[in-house]
């Protein structure tokens, strides 16, 4: 557990033309832990894992603060968080091998290693996921759960220290979904990353996590 750091919200709210999108949010996520964001189309919640990332597009305000452990991260641009993020789409870049990928997204200190030993790191990575051989491959060539697989250990690679998930396990069919799912929070578990989940399944929460559902704030009133 190399960043064992807690991922907090403080009073975390967005607007856009002046409208409030939801209820100030507080929250608190634990190294290791999958805290689970729902709540209803169009409240907010891929927009704050923008604010999150820090990419959050013009057209709308943020307040509030986000926490690494003692680190204020909402201030910092987005190169200076290293926080990953994990979308419906794998995004692999389709002109590249699946090795290719990989290594494009090692940080910068990596490349203090040789491009051989890099390339080792990287297909002994591919191995654990079941990828053995498959480095030299167009990602267009991969089946759904084999680029769900990759799109997870690019976002790996590059050490986040926490990690935003935007639905992305709504692509996969059943089976390969709670497989998936499964892995990406032994990984999480594992490296002991924060992590935040943004989902309209409730199926896709781990197992006795916590689930925090964005509410519009006129409910505040009623
Ligand atoms: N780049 C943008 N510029 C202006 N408005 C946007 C932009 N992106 C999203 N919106 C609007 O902001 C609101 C919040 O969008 P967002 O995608 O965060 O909602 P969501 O809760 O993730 O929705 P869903 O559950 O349907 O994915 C919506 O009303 C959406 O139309």
């Amino acid at each position: 557990m190399k960043h064992a750091m807690m991922l907090e919200l403080r009073d975390a709210h967005l607007s856009l033309d002046g409208r409030t999108l939801f209820s100030p949010l507080s929250a608190r996520v634990a190294p290791g832990e999958v805290l689970t964001l729902m709540g209803p189309s169009g409240c907010g919640k891929s927009t704050l894992l923008s604010w999150m990332l820090g990419d959050l597009p013009a057209a709308f305000a943020a307040s509030g603060t986000l926490w690494l452990g003692d680190e204020r991260l909402d201030t910092r641009p987005i190169d200076q968080r290293r926080v990953g993020i994990l979308f419906q789409d794998d995004l692999l870049f389709g002109h590249l091998t699946v090795l290719q990928n990989l290594l494009l997204a090692m940080p910068p200190k990596s490349r203090a290693q040789t491009r051989a030993e890099r390339q080792t790191q990287a297909l002994a990575l591919l191995e654990t996921v079941g990828l053995a051989g498959l480095g030299g491959r167009d990602p267009a060539t991969l089946s759904g759960g084999q680029r769900a697989r990759v799109s997870l250990l690019r976002a790996l690679l590059a050490e986040p220290r926490a990690l935003l998930l935007d639905e992305p396990f709504s692509r996969l069919d059943m089976a390969l979904r709670a497989q998936f799912r499964q892995f990406v929070f032994d990984q999480i578990a594992q490296r002991g990353i924060p992590a935040v989940l943004v989902t309209h399944d409730p199926a896709d929460q781990p197992p006795g996590g916590r689930c925090i559902s964005l509410t519009p704030p006129e409910s505040l009133h009623v």
